[in-house]
């Protein structure tokens, strides 16, 4: 055991007399104690009902309840990797992730790698000598395969006609410039892509962090994405904590810790699981308005069986965590190969969460990119990341140019 200055415990008592609580002079001091140490800093709450926390979490807005562990990254590492792990005195390799910008022209080549590119085929047909009704037909299916969705089509289709006709193009490089003018005006020039992470100043003037929730179904890559988002951050030179809120599956936040550690980062999460994800995500906001950081990003569960769960559960994490700070951005994660079916499921989820801009996951796995015409004319939202890839740096800013480029090739 530690030796206590005298002097501490003096002040220590003046604390606790002046109202500060003698529990919370001690909590404070094993904390800068464990700091010191350098050890894992592991805030161990009593082992209390899920129900009774959460209703005094969400009564009180004050602090975090149930048994939440926070994995700084050198912890995190060594458990992740035992088998590799080096000397616990040496300080983990923090990696320092790939510069942002320019991440999107990669999707030429994963297209390239996932059959032939929608742009391509258009081009041929728009490329034939004279365009018959046949090869307007033609062009019609293409796009419906590519799940650009039969209204965007029409649209497509009528202005490219007229403005072929009325202007005479049959150069090829020409039809291609118009077909790209139309493509860039469906996909949306103008919209607000920007990610909303900028710390803000709370009632009292102090700096919160910007939350973004991540939400999705199960599989579409949610924990992998808020991972990739957590180095998007990084390379930004912004400060990050990650909330591992999916507690329905054990692994999730196992992964989430690796990610973070990887990068520096720490993982709020609960040793329980099935523990109420509204007190973990809770648990991590505050831990990031406590250490000041820029962004806290909240990983969710997708596994959810009716909307009135789901409904209820990313409800809850949006009320709780909203006692610190409200999310600044909830993010929809999509599965690029999932078609159809994926947007049902994404209909639910943007009607209850309230969802500020979409994730589009596995680009690089279909040749249909025209999804993302249709994705954002559904959920009336912005795509504003996409994933080409898995590996970690496979995540980039979506913008709707270099997007249309990349399809056509
Ligand atoms: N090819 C490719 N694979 C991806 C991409 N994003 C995620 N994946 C893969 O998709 C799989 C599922 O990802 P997870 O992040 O575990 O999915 P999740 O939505 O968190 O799943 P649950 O935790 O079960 O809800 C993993 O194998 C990822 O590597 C991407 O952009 N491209």
């Amino acid at each position: 055991m530690n030796e206590v200055p005298w002097i501490e415990i003096i002040a220590g008592l003046v604390v606790a007399a002046s109202g500060g609580g003698l529990i919370g002079w001690l909590r404070a001091r094993a904390k800068r104690s464990g700091e010191a140490r350098g050890g894992t800093d592991t805030l161990e709450k009593p082992e209390r009902d899920v129900a009774d926390v959460t209703s005094e979490t969400e009564e009180a807005g004050g602090p975090s309840s149930g048994t939440v562990v926070i994995h700084e990254p050198g912890a995190a590492e060594a458990e992740a990797e035992p088998a590799a792990a080096e000397p616990a005195a040496e300080s983990p390799v923090v990696e320092k992730p790939a510069p942002v910008a320019g991440r999107l022209v990669r999707l030429r080549d994963r297209l390239a790698r996932s059959g032939s590119p929608l742009g391509a085929r258009l081009l041929e047909v728009l490329s034939r000598d004279s365009l018959t009704e046949d090869d307007w037909d033609e062009l019609e299916e293409e796009l419906l395969l590519a799940d650009i969705g039969a209204g965007p089509t029409t649209e497509l289709l009528d202005s490219l006609r007229t403005r072929v006709r009325v202007l005479g193009v049959r150069d090829p490089s020409a039809v291609r410039e118009l077909l790209r003018e139309e493509l860039v005006a469906l996909v949306g020039a103008d919209m607000d892509r920007s990610l909303h992470v900028e710390p803000a100043a709370g009632e009292d003037g102090a700096r919160l962090p910007a939350v973004v929730l991540v939400v999705g179904v199960n599989g579409t890559g949610k924990t992998t994405t808020v991972g990739k988002l957590a180095r998007v951050l990084v390379a930004e030179d912004r400060s990050v904590v990650l909330g591992a809120a999916d507690t329905f599956r054990a692994a999730a936040a196992d992964q989430l810790t690796t990610w973070g550690a990887r990068v520096g980062v720490e993982t709020v999460r609960s040793d329980k699981e099935g523990a109420d994800p509204a007190s973990v995500a809770f648990d991590a906001v505050a831990r990031g308005r406590d250490d000041k950081v820029d962004v806290v990003l909240v990983d969710t569960a997708g596994r959810l069986q009716n909307k009135a769960g789901l409904m209820d559960e990313l409800g809850k994490i949006v009320r709780v965590t909203s006692k610190v700070a409200a999310p600044s951005e909830v993010l929809l994660v999509l599965d690029a190969t999932t078609g159809q079916n994926g947007l049902t499921q994404a209909r639910v989820f943007a009607e209850v969460a309230g969802v500020t801009g979409i994730v589009l996951t596995k680009l690089d796995g279909t040749a249909k990119g025209g999804i993302v015409v249709q994705v954002q004319r559904e959920l009336g939202v912005p795509v504003k990341l996409v994933g080409l890839g898995e590996g970690p740096d496979d995540l980039a800013p979506f913008d709707a140019a270099d997007f249309v480029d990349g399809i056509l090739g």
